[in-house]
């Protein structure tokens, strides 16, 4: 496997898109749908609105009676059809959400208006616009009103209620099993000793997983033990769809996480990025199962989930996940040593909306990102930048 090229981050993406088989679609209740992938077309069943609508408390009357004194027959409340249509001379009370009763091409506002007696009233402003919503005007009986891989958010979720779509067919979530490699490691209830350190990393992972509503199973620590780690990933592989394994995928003595994965007949497809954080990451396959090995510094996991593991998962849910990144200038001048690879950075965005980087020293300084807005990318090839330079982030 060490005959593996180093490939960019781009193309690590587009290799893991080709392997992703899509994951199989199931209904469910539309309550339940934020943050899953819409797998069908869906259609209104009615117009909306369904009838001419009063935008304003008012009068409902006729426009060229404007100037008149008028006879109000009715109040309507919202809910309730109107009993009267609305001649010459005449109006009708109306509240915001009801029916327009038929005649009637205009509402006045109350605020626009004078009762003369306790049937009169007339219209006091010099203008008004008809503050009618139509029939229809927003959306038709059988336009389509949400698109296949519509990517369910809250304002989604009130056009399923407003259709009637109350089981929609989405995605099915993706299993991620998370295990952490390393002897060193302890789990964060326990004070570490001597060289050990807590694991951070899975539970970071846990989190960023949780956060793309995967079902996750969490296999804890793993100590570098060639037959326990063979075990444990084995058991990860044939219970989720992504194993995600941190650690143990560089070049060290006890780095035996690669030779495992080949083992257990996967296909290592890459195993080094050019990009910083981040070198090893590794990708293998077997049929619709998948195995990603992160390395084991919090913050080069941290960011090749965000950048190359969140995008994968959408990839199996047949989503292309936009990058979000912003351009924005630069507050300070940046320069680095090395600009063998891209590079992601933590900032945050001062008042005037400049970038500013913050103190990091490098992919095990997770307490760097607990104030970051965001990152920001550092092309390959680019060991300077200058103050004012418009620099891309994304926002976390
Ligand atoms: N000879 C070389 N050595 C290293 C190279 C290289 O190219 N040649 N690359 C370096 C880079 S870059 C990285 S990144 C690391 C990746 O190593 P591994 O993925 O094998 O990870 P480990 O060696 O197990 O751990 C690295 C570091 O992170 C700490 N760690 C591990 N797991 C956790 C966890 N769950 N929570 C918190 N911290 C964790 C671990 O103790 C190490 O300090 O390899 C470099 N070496
Ligand atoms: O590739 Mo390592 O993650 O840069 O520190």
């Amino acid at each position: 496997m060490d005959h593996q090229p180093i490939i960019s981050l781009q193309q690590a993406l587009d290799i893991a898109q080709q392997k992703a088989l899509k994951l199989p679609t199931e209904f469910i209740y539309f309550k339940d749908a934020v943050g899953r992938m819409l797998a069908q077309a869906v259609y209104s069943d009615i117009s909306m609105p369904p009838f001419d609508k009063s935008a304003m408390d008012g009068y409902a009357c006729k426009r060229s009676d404007l100037g008149k004194a008028l006879t109000i027959l009715e109040v309507i409340p919202a809910g309730q059809a109107p009993s009267y249509a609305i001649q010459e001379g005449q109006c009708s009370k109306i509240m915001t959400g009801a029916q327009v009763p038929a005649g009637a091409d205009t509402v006045f506002m109350i605020e626009q208006s004078e009762l003369m007696d306790t049937n009169q009233v007339r219209f006091t402003g010099t203008k008004t616009s008809s503050n009618i919503c139509l029939s229809g005007e927003d959306v038709q009986t059988g336009d389509l009103v949400l698109g296949k891989g519509t990517l369910l958010k809250a304002q989604h979720i009130a056009l399923l209620a407003a259709v009637g779509c109350t089981s929609p067919k989405v995605y099915a979530l993706p299993k991620i099993g998370i295990i952490s490699t390393g002897s060193e490691l302890v789990e964060p209830e326990v004070i570490p000793q001597g060289s050990q350190i807590r694991n951070s990393n899975g539970h970071q992972l846990v989190a960023q997983a949780q956060q793309t509503r995967s079902l996750v199973n969490y296999y804890g620590v793993v100590r570098d033990e060639k037959e326990a780690t063979f075990q444990l990933i084995q058991k990860a592989t044939e219970e989720n769809d992504i194993t995600l394994i941190s650690g143990g995928v560089s070049v060290g003595d006890f780095d035996f996480v690669p030779a495992i994965i080949q083992q257990l007949g996967f296909e290592i497809h890459f195993n080094k990025l050019t990009v910083k954080p981040g070198k090893h990451t590794t990708f293998a396959s077997k049929s619709d199962r998948y195995i990603i090995g992160l390395p084991g510094n919090p913050v080069s996991s941290f960011i090749q989930f965000e950048v190359f593991v969140k995008p994968f998962i959408f990839h199996l849910m047949n989503y292309q996940l936009p990058d979000l990144s912003f351009p924005l200038s630069l507050a300070q001048p940046f320069k680095r040593r090395k600009a063998d690879r891209e590079e992601f950075i933590p900032v945050r965005i001062n008042a005037q909306k400049e970038v500013e980087t913050i103190s990091y020293h490098g992919s095990a300084h997770i307490h760097a990102y607990h104030q970051a807005m965001g990152f920001m990318h550092i092309p390959q090839g680019t060991d300077q930048l200058n103050q004012g330079e418009i620099v891309y982030v994304r926002p976390l």
